[in-house]
């Protein structure tokens, strides 16, 4: 972001100089928000003019150049040919997917244990759900039933109705559900009695309302305190691998707010927010990076079961879209385009190459376990959901690269459950959508508001 360096360092200007630059920074800062608020509104309603567009020059002028090029890092794909196969078969083909019975549902507990902040999270917000609050109290739009939910629900969730669950389901879809517990993550996915099956559709990931300390205090503590440090030069690379999934899961959530954020409460009109994916995202080169990272990193789990998923049963009842679901599957995974350029995308294989492959391998299993305690403290149902889901695809895509023989094969007591396989290309479909909306909209968003602001800041300062 361009900005005017200070005359006065810390704004303390001196005399009636200093006031007027004070009020004349005030005024830039306003109408810098106003500005931002009058994009977010043009790119995303039709009715407003549109952000002008930019080419992908990337601010150099020269039509066609692109900022990301050569080898996603630690990868075996350049970014072209990942924005090429994702646009041209992935994209087409899990969107299709997970429209489809088979990975529609999704079985999850919602009400969990924080183990680190009992006070906070869904857990406490719990208690609330059962509480015989007077009539008198509850406030006049929490009367009106909202998508079938009921008052309490809503009173839970903060009163963001954005932020809770539709429960709604089919049950005819739930034939031949077994499951057994996964090492990688700390929830009891046997224990049947806890578990809610929620449908996806209902529920997409997108802006909820949950910010401020509690969604910051979950991040920073996944990042610094319990389980991984930033990266540093002297991190092995198994551990930078860790660092380097989190953050791009991180970017992809943050792409899916931007993707679909609630621009005006009062006309409830949803669209694009660009400054917002700008800001928590496109500023950092290194997010972009990690997402791409970790969309590879998962096409390679994804690609390494071929065999597991080809041959796994997809019964729902409906035997139709089961018969399509399979297509689908083997559409994905035989693709010539996708193996032709792109035949491995991450090569695990050098990993756990050193003297304590073994130790370090267990170290990192224990780490992902705790990441995944942490998101039974997410104090919103919808990102609760989709923060576990996407963090057991994670898992799923881990267990897949690592339990392997010396000659790097699966193992014989390598099994995939059904939650796993639909957590698994739930994820590649998140990470799939952050790539596209990214590699289409990211630099002319860059572009746009890198010029928005530093005009803004122009006419403030003259
Ligand atoms: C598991 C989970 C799921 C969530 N799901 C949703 C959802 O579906 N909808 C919704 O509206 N909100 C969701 N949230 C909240 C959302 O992620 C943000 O926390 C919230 O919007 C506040 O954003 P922020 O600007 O404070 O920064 P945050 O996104 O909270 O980031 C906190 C800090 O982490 C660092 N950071 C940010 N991005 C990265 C990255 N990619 N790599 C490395 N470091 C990074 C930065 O230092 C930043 O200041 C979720 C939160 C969690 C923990």
């Amino acid at each position: 972001m361009t900005s005017k360096p200070s005359p006065t360092p810390n704004g303390a200007g001196a005399g009636a100089g200093g006031g007027v630059r004070r009020w004349k920074r005030l005024w830039v800062a306003t109408a810098a928000g106003l500005l931002l608020v009058l994009l977010a509104a043009a790119v995303s309603s039709r009715s407003l003019p549109a952000i002008p567009s930019y080419s992908r020059s990337g601010g150099c002028g020269c039509p066609g150049a692109r900022k990301y090029t050569g080898l996603v890092e630690d990868c075996c794909c350049d970014y072209e040919t990942v924005d090429a196969i994702n646009e041209d078969v992935l994209y087409p083909i899990l969107q299709q997917l997970v429209s489809l019975p088979f990975f529609r549902y999704f079985k999850v507990k919602l009400w969990c244990d924080c183990l680190f902040w009992p006070d906070d999270g869904v857990c406490a917000l719990k208690d609330c759900s059962v509480c015989e609050c007077p009539d008198n109290e509850f406030p006049e739009p929490f009367k009106k039933p909202y998508s079938g939910l009921s008052p309490q629900n809503m009173i839970c969730q903060g009163g963001k109705p954005e932020a809770t669950v539709d429960r709604t389901l089919d049950s005819k879809v739930f034939k031949g559900w077994v499951e057994t517990d996964s090492p990688w993550t700390s929830d009891d996915e046997t224990d049947n009695a806890k578990m809610n099956y929620v449908n996806l559709r209902l529920n997409p990931e997108r802006y909820t309302g949950y910010t401020g300390d509690p969604a910051r205090r979950i991040w920073d503590s996944i990042y610094k305190e319990k389980c991984i440090k930033y990266p540093s030069e002297d991190m092995c690379q198994e551990k930078k691998a860790l660092y380097k999934l989190i953050s791009g899961l991180h970017s992809s959530i943050s792409v899916h707010i931007a993707y679909d954020y609630l621009l005006d409460k009062s006309t409830d009109l949803w669209g694009h927010n660009l400054p917002l994916l700008y800001d928590r995202v496109l500023k950092y080169p290194e997010r972009v990076q990690n997402l791409y990272f970790t969309y590879l990193f998962v096409l390679r789990a994804v690609t390494k079961a071929t065999d597991y998923l080809e041959q796994a049963e997809y019964n729902t009842g409906n035997p139709e879209e089961d018969l399509k679901t399979q297509s689908l599957v083997k559409q994905l995974l035989y693709n010539h385009k996708l193996r032709s350029t792109c035949p491995l995308p991450f090569d695990e294989a050098k990993l756990w190459q050193g003297e304590n492959g073994p130790e370090l391998k267990q170290e990192i299993q224990k780490q992902f376990r705790n990441i995944s305690a942490i998101m039974n403290c997410v104090g919103c149902e919808k990102c609760l959901l989709w923060g576990k889901l996407q963090v057991l695809g994670l898992g799923t895509a881990l267990k897949i690269l690592f339990s392997v023989d010396r000659e790097n094969n699966l193992n014989q007591q390598f099994h995939l459950q059904r939650n796993d396989a639909i957590a698994l290309v739930n994820l590649l479909n998140k990470l799939s959508e952050s790539v596209k909306f990214v590699h289409e909209k990211g630099p002319s968003a860059e572009e746009g508001i890198k010029q928005l602001r530093s005009s803004t800041v122009q006419k403030g300062a003259s």
